[in-house]
């Protein structure tokens, strides 16, 4: 909920997990070490090991038995007095490591035992932690289990610390959903613990900003049914009283932390200029000397990157604003290279480094040709090498032929990152695999397959938390590979699928089965509430049987152009710094600079509108309901992963998995359940035969994302 309040700044942690990792006391694991964490092996030897957790407190306690001394760097009336924490990352931390997520999730509380023992030390009053989102709900059962019962032991067994140390626990969120025990704990705790004030440990558990929105509203709306309350009299305070962040002497959050380390990238340029210029005059008041100051940290550096710059200006105007400060040895205003035209941002580099502090110091907000500039210190520069135009040209060639260009309509002329070969666009249909005649012919069979496959990693496996979901069950396989006696595994995986290759793979077959299902769902118009579905597929079928149609080759290829402009972005300039300011430049041009005259408070809220967006796109999938309809249709596939990744023998596995195709092959009992079992095929089959659906849904996906 705060997050609709403030611009917080976010702040990147390396998951800071040290030596000591729950994760090693899991004797399942790791049997010859049990201190710590314990997990107890009751039951069934591969669900339990995850699901009983009890916890020894020997090791971290939360509260500190030896508190953290402050750090001699930072300055005390700096510190925030609010930290708030998003704990994710748990599962891409134990992904990495080969773990279960659950070793994820326990490593976390390891996480959260040092933050609550450095901010009871510190003197932070009030810790955040959003543990449990109402959108996690829809996680497989399993693992929610888990971390319910994780929850519980895991506060259970610290309320005695709590007191000691005069921590406050209060858990916010929708409780009606959390399991009784768990309910009945929280009372007892958040008694227990009401009149401490060293420090306030907020839980927040089946929490989200929209949840809490809503019970303020019902909160209000029954006060005015109760005549309590006056409808005229409904204003932002009275909603703010409603919201469950309101249970402290702090609401707002002067620091938002991701545990996964997850940064908002496109924050506001206007943001940045001001936040730059807030931290300048806190220090400026506190008489913070230069060996303190933030600006130390890039004591390395030499080089400062400015933003917003009339596009009018060239390198020598720069020159002359940035020499006041000192003797300018560099000076790299980015062009297109196409057009020449200024893109707006610069990178300079100052004989004496400590130019950089005054420029950044002076001219950052400083207004040039009715534009606010930004003036930022850059970390580490990294000076482009020119390339000569071999090169690039043999760059361009290798990449492929643009599809733009073929259907005449790349604007990116010489500036673009594809092959404008007129010989090579007359021959091919498919960039690189341009020896193969195309048109007409083979369009969907060679590389189109090979981009559908499963398998290949290579090939842009979505990111997002949506995404990352859907793919696990496809991951699946590639994550086993990994796993030790590899080559017995894939073995059998070659043989299965060898075995099943009549039933699955072929290319005949599985246009075949288009065929029939295509088929069948004409039949589907007459049914209600199936339409769509039936459209789809009726989409879907058209793509696959009219090649000599252009219109699917044209949505193709549109797609294929957007993806691998995407793919070639991603390769060449995604990762770099410069792609990163270039977007904060697209940000800039939209602003609305008069802004940095409003008044702080309203100043505020439009900045929070702007940077909530990026973040919003994040963690909201466009369409929230197809997204939590799949999470539920992957629950069961989900539930096998986090129970049993890396214990299940690879064979049994297959096995199952075998026998689930098996069902799927047979005759669908009715209508209703022919759909479900074409749905729930395309997240089972793993090896991308039917990832058809799948991909068309991602397609659809990516094509109504607003391009940045
Ligand atoms: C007592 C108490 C409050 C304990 C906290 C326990 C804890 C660490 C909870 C976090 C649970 C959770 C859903 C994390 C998200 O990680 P993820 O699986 O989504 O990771 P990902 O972002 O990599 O997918």
């Amino acid at each position: 909920m705060f997050s609709l309040r403030l611009p917080i700044p976010l702040v990147k942690t390396p998951p800071s997990f040290s030596s000591y990792s729950p994760y090693y006391h899991c004797p399942f694991h790791h049997p010859s070490q049990t201190r710590g964490l314990i997990v107890s092996k009751r039951g069934s030897a591969t669900a339990k090991c995850h699901a009983d957790v009890t916890l020894r407190h020997d090791r971290v306690s939360f509260a500190g038995e030896s508190p953290d001394p402050f750090p001699a760097e930072l300055a005390a009336e700096m510190m925030p007095k609010h930290v708030a924490v998003i704990m994710d990352g748990n599962g891409r931390w134990a992904k990495v490591k080969g773990l279960p997520p659950s070793a994820g999730h326990q490593a976390g509380v390891q996480s959260l035992r040092r933050m609550v023992r450095l901010c009871s030390s510190w003197g932070i009053k009030v810790l955040t932690v959003f543990a449990f989102s109402t959108d996690n709900w829809v996680r497989p059962k399993l693992e929610v289990d888990f971390l319910m019962r994780l929850f519980e032991t895991t506060i259970n067994s610290e309320v005695q610390a709590f007191k000691r140390e005069g921590i406050q626990i209060s858990v916010i969120g929708d409780s009606s959903k959390l399991p009784e025990s768990l309910k009945r704990m929280i009372v007892s705790v958040e008694e227990d613990t009401k009149h401490n004030s060293r420090l306030q440990l907020i839980v927040a558990l089946s929490y989200s900003g929209k949840y809490d929105v809503v019970q303020a509203c019902k909160s209000v709306a029954k006060k005015v049914k109760d005549d309590h309350l006056h409808l005229d009299d409904i204003n932002e305070n009275i909603i703010e009283q409603e919201l469950e962040t309101n249970c402290t002497e702090f609401p707002y959050p002067d620091l938002l932390i991701r545990t996964s380390g997850e940064l908002r990238r496109e924050m506001n340029p206007l943001t940045l200029v001001k936040r730059t210029q807030n931290i300048n005059a806190r220090e400026a008041a506190l008489g913070i000397g230069e060996q303190a100051s933030w600006h130390t940290k890039y004591k390395d550096s030499a080089y400062v990157f400015v933003g917003g710059i009339p596009f009018d200006l060239t390198e020598g105007d720069l020159l002359a604003v940035f020499a006041q400060y000192g003797e300018v040895v560099d000076v790299n205003l980015v062009r297109d290279k196409g057009t020449g035209k200024s893109k707006g941002f610069a990178f300079l580099a100052y004989e004496d480094q400590r130019s950089t502090n005054l420029a950044v110091d002076n001219l950052n907000g400083a207004q040039v040709l009715g534009r606010i500039i930004r003036v930022d210190h850059v970390d580490k520069y990294k000076k482009k090498e020119e390339e000569d135009e071999e090169t690039e040209r043999q760059k361009r060639e290798a990449r492929g032929v643009c599809r733009a260009f073929q259907r005449g309509e790349c604007t990116r002329g010489a500036s673009c990152k594809f092959s404008h070969d007129e010989q090579r666009a007359a021959n091919t249909g498919w960039g690189r695999e341009e020896d193969k005649p195309k048109w007409g012919h083979d369009k969907f069979e060679g590389p189109k397959k090979e981009r559908r496959s499963g398998n290949n990693q290579s090939n842009h496996i979505p990111e997002t938390r949506d995404r990352d979901s859907r793919t696990r069950a496809r991951n699946f396989d590639a994550e086993l590979d990994n796993q030790p006696k590899k080559s017995d595994r894939r073995e059998t995986a070659k043989r299965w699928h060898d075995n099943n290759d009549d039933k699955f793979e072929g290319r005949e077959n599985n246009s075949r089965r288009e065929e029939n299902r295509s088929r069948r769902h004409e039949d589907d118009d007459k049914f209600e509430g199936r339409e769509n579905n039936s459209r789809r597929e009726d989409k879907r079928s058209r793509r696959h049987e009219d090649d000599d149609k252009f219109e699917g080759r044209e949505n193709n290829s549109k797609r294929e152009e957007k993806r691998s402009r995407r793919h070639g972005d991603d390769e060449f300039e995604h990762k770099s710094r410069e792609d990163g300011y270039r977007r904060e430049e697209k940000g800039s041009r939209m602003d609305d600079y008069d802004g940095m005259e409003l008044e702080p408070k309203d100043q505020r809220r439009r900045e929070d509108k702007r940077s909530i967006k990026p973040d919003d796109v994040e963690f909201e999938p466009k369409s929230r309901d197809s997204d939590i309809r799949e999470d539920k249709k992957s629950r069961r596939r989900d539930d096998d992963d986090f129970l049993s990744k890396s214990r299940e023998p690879h064979s049994n596995r297959e096995d199952m998995r075998s026998r689930k195709h098996g069902e799927d092959e047979s005759a669908p009992k009715s209508r209703e359940n022919y759909a479900r079992k074409q749905d729930d095929r395309s997240y089972r089959n793993d090896s991308g035969r039917t990832e058809s659906k799948e991909r068309y849904d991602f397609d659809r996906r990516e094509e109504k994302r607003p391009r940045r």
